[in-house]
């Protein structure tokens, strides 16, 4: 069994990690089929936007120099030619004296030059054949401009974005009925462990259920892959490479859970030593989840997690989620990290970086982070509330309240499972 094991830090086993990966191919997808995927090429406007001058409020328009010495007390008469609504093309031309009744993103009458809303004209609500304008207005004024927000060419999505709500909606401005995006990795999943039981069964003496089958699908989805059930696998090395071998033809990637440790038992281990394997590290400076293992089998990328529930949680959220990431072409897969005073101290000392779960709360402007004490690499009751991890730096005696820690948010949850 490796009980002699090299190892590296979190970085160094992404950076093993996304070396070898390149996006998955293009695919198109109807734009209602979209959300959550992610673009395979960079989009450019279509069209300027908006695509034409129009009015941006209910009102009139006119010729600013019309209106000058308007005031309340001594409004600026205009003769109403016609009312061009949303949708509408204006017939008329504003000319000296005149003006256009126009409602909120009606296209602008030729000769008009500024729009006043109704609210600052005489008997508003009323539909006269003149306006009295109560004040004066500047050329331009109230006019959203064709292209003033968007030129037509310029780059408005990007290769590697994921596409959320608001993605959604430049895309459906710019006509993109299809998207192009890449095609979602398929991740199979493998669980280790004879003790396993599935989810439905009753319990059985020195038996658990298998918490980390779902979980793990869950997460993969989250981060825009398909998860594969590929089964549940009893200790037994030839029995497990079999296994793989068959699940790795279907899938980009495997994830698996269990069996990383240095026990009679841990098959993910003894795999190291296959001529059909390249080993990208078997252990790492962590904790939970420092036997996390990562492998190529015949060019196929193998993530191997802790069976641990914590370990598992924390080993797919620091390295499955950014190979997703990668495989989808983001460009920036990795862990955001930003800084937050420790609520708590904790003060168990480690001779590895420790990453804990926690919960992010603000008062008075500064961010808290409060770790989650329950936080042995086999605990799970409090894995649901987890919003992202801490990091308490190895050796020492731990942090004290009020000392800073980095912190890696937990991607946003709002990816639901799409497949
Ligand atoms: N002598 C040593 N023993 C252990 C070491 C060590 O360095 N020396 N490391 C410990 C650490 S740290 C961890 S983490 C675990 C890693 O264990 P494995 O990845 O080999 O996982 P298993 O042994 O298969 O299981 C560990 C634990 O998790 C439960 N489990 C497994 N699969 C699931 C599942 N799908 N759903 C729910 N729970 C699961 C399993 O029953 C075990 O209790 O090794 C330590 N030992
Ligand atoms: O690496 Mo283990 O998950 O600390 O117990
Ligand atoms: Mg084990």
């Amino acid at each position: 069994m490796h009980f002699q094991r090299q190892t590296i830090s979190v970085e160094e086993a992404l950076r093993r990690l996304l070396a070898g990966l390149t996006p998955l191919q293009e695919e198109q997808v109807g734009i209602g089929e979209a959300h959550g995927r992610t673009l395979a090429r960079d989009l450019a406007a279509t069209c300027d936007m908006p695509p034409f001058d129009r009015s941006p409020l209910d009102g009139f328009a006119v010729r600013a120099a019309d209106t000058a010495g308007a005031t309340p007390d001594r409004p600026v008469r205009l003769r109403v030619l016609e009312t061009v609504g949303a949708g509408q093309i204006p017939r008329q031309t504003v000319t000296a004296g005149t003006a256009v009744r126009i409602m909120t993103g009606a296209m602008m009458p030729p000769g008009a030059d500024a729009v006043i809303m109704f609210e600052q004209t005489e008997q508003p609500g009323e539909l006269l054949e003149w306006v009295g304008v109560k004040r004066p207005l500047r050329p331009g004024e109230n006019i959203s401009r064709r292209g003033e927000e968007i030129a037509a060419g310029t780059c408005v999505a990007q290769a590697g974005t994921r596409i959320n709500a608001g993605t959604l909606a430049v895309l459906a401005t710019f006509g993109y009925a299809q998207v192009p995006v890449v095609r979602r990795p398929r991740v199979g999943l493998i669980s280790t462990g004879t003790e396993l039981l599935d989810v439905d069964q009753p319990l059985e003496p020195g038996k658990i259920r298998n918490s980390n089958a779902v979980m793990l699908s869950a997460l993969i989805a989250e981060a825009g892959g398909i998860p594969v059930l590929c089964g549940r696998l009893p200790d037994d090395l030839a029995l497990a490479k079999r296994h793989m071998a068959k699940c790795l033809e279907e899938v980009d990637l495997l994830v698996t859970s269990g069996g990383v440790s240095v026990g009679d038992f841990d098959v993910m281990a003894a795999l190291a030593d296959d001529p059909d394997v390249t080993l990208l590290f078997n252990r790492v400076a962590m904790r939970p989840g420092g036997p996390t293992t990562a492998l190529l089998y015949r060019d196929k990328l193998v993530c191997a997690l802790s069976g641990n529930p914590g370990a598992c949680f924390l080993g797919a959220e620091l390295f499955v989620r950014p190979v997703l990431r990668r495989l989808q072409g983001d460009r920036e897969a990795g862990l955001r990290r930003i800084r937050a005073t420790l609520a708590e101290t904790y003060d168990k000392p480690c001779p590895y970086p420790r990453y804990l779960r926690g919960r992010l709360t603000e008062r008075e402007g500064k961010l808290y982070v409060v770790p989650d004490h329950n936080d042995k690499a086999g605990n799970l009751a409090t894995l649901g509330k987890s919003e992202c991890f801490l990091i308490i730096p190895a050796g020492g005696r731990g942090k004290q309240a009020g000392e800073t820690v980095d912190v890696i948010p937990h991607a946003a949850p709002d990816w639901r499972d799409e497949a």
